[in-house]
């Protein structure tokens, strides 16, 4: 891994928690996962126990586990490791920030606080604060992700003036369609100084074209090497190639959407394309049915996703 304060940059896929028929974190598939990422996708960096990674429904040892495993297994093949360690107590997102100091991660994460939550910026401040003091040489990152926290303090208005008050404040993972919002994060960030990550991978290039720096998301585990693709368009300005790309995404995004997704879907795709076990996730979630996975296996094909020897050549034996 690099340096801890070079920026954030490029694709960064929020990991899958592979997990073993009986509900156990499978460890084993790691190292595997990450030669999947760099060798086959291309990408590089990662974050660890966010929403994609259950990161919520795993109790804090398993979170230490996690990622001192990606930390492990990184080393010299991902550029970042950053780990989400944002949880209801603060004491236990301290634990988990000042662990991943520790073992060596790029950076530390956090979601606002959702079951008290914070009532305005200041009080989100201060929790955000806290545990970013917890680990005072990592780069940290707000994780904005509204729709699920349910706190609604516009990623704006939390910028304003953010550094002051937490010196290692690095940039803000935004993982929501208000483009206002996100346009007044890319406005004010005037030296380019922090790293905003959009985080809607089907609304990707709307975020490039806003300012984006980067895009963290759970399909760059499985589309990454496409999504690549419209990222190097972008650079060299063929926005027509670009839009294309993101229209490519979107049809497969938009059709999942349909049948249902979220992290278990993504789980079964993950399992099928890449042929590492995600396994099932954990309860509240309930595993993809099967119809799910061979109709997205179906789409995958037609989109040239997933060439047709990967069907037959035994990913989805890995799945059943
Ligand atoms: C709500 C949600 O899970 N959003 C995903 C997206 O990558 C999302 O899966 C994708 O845009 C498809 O809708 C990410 O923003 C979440 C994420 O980065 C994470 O797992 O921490």
């Amino acid at each position: 891994m690099g340096s801890p304060r070079k920026k954030l940059q490029g694709l960064v896929a929020a990991t899958l928690t592979p997990m073993t028929e009986n509900g156990e974190i499978n460890f084993s598939v790691i190292g595997q996962y990450v030669d999947y990422l760099v060798k086959e996708q291309g990408v590089k960096n990662v974050f660890v126990n966010g929403t994609t990674g259950e990161g919520l429904s795993l109790s804090v040892s398993e979170r230490r586990q996690i990622a001192e495993e990606w930390v492990t297994q990184g080393r010299n093949k991902l550029d970042q490791v950053v780990i989400h360690v944002g949880a209801l107590s603060l004491k236990e997102s301290q634990e988990l920030a000042q662990h991943a100091a520790d073992i060596g991660a790029d950076g530390i994460a956090v979601i606002a606080p959702f079951f008290f939550k914070p009532w305005n910026k200041d009080v989100l401040i201060n929790f955000l604060r806290e545990v970013a003091a917890a680990a005072p040489s990592l780069p940290f990152y707000y994780y904005h992700i509204p729709a699920l926290t349910g706190v609604k303090i516009r990623a704006e208005e939390l910028l304003d003036g953010i550094q002051d008050k937490i010196p290692t404040f690095q940039g803000l993972k935004f993982s929501d369609t208000d483009l206002l919002d996100f346009g007044q994060c890319v406005d004010q960030n005037h030296q380019r100084q922090f790293a905003l990550l959009f985080g809607v991978d089907e609304q990707l290039l709307s975020g490039l074209v806003m300012g984006a720096t980067g895009a963290v998301g759970s399909t760059y585990n499985y589309l990454g090497k496409k999504t690549n693709q419209l990222l190097e368009a972008f650079e060299r300005k063929d926005f027509s190639s670009a839009l294309s790309y993101q229209f490519c995404i979107q049809r497969f995004i938009n059709f999942v959407i349909k049948l249902g997704f979220g992290v278990a879907q993504t789980k079964a795709i993950m399992t099928l394309v890449s042929g590492i076990p995600m396994g099932p996730p954990r309860l509240p979630l309930q595993e993809a049915t099967r119809e799910f996975t061979d109709s997205a296996a179906a789409k995958l094909k037609s989109l040239d996703f997933l060439p047709f020897a990967d069907l037959k050549g035994g990913n989805l034996g890995a799945y059943s």
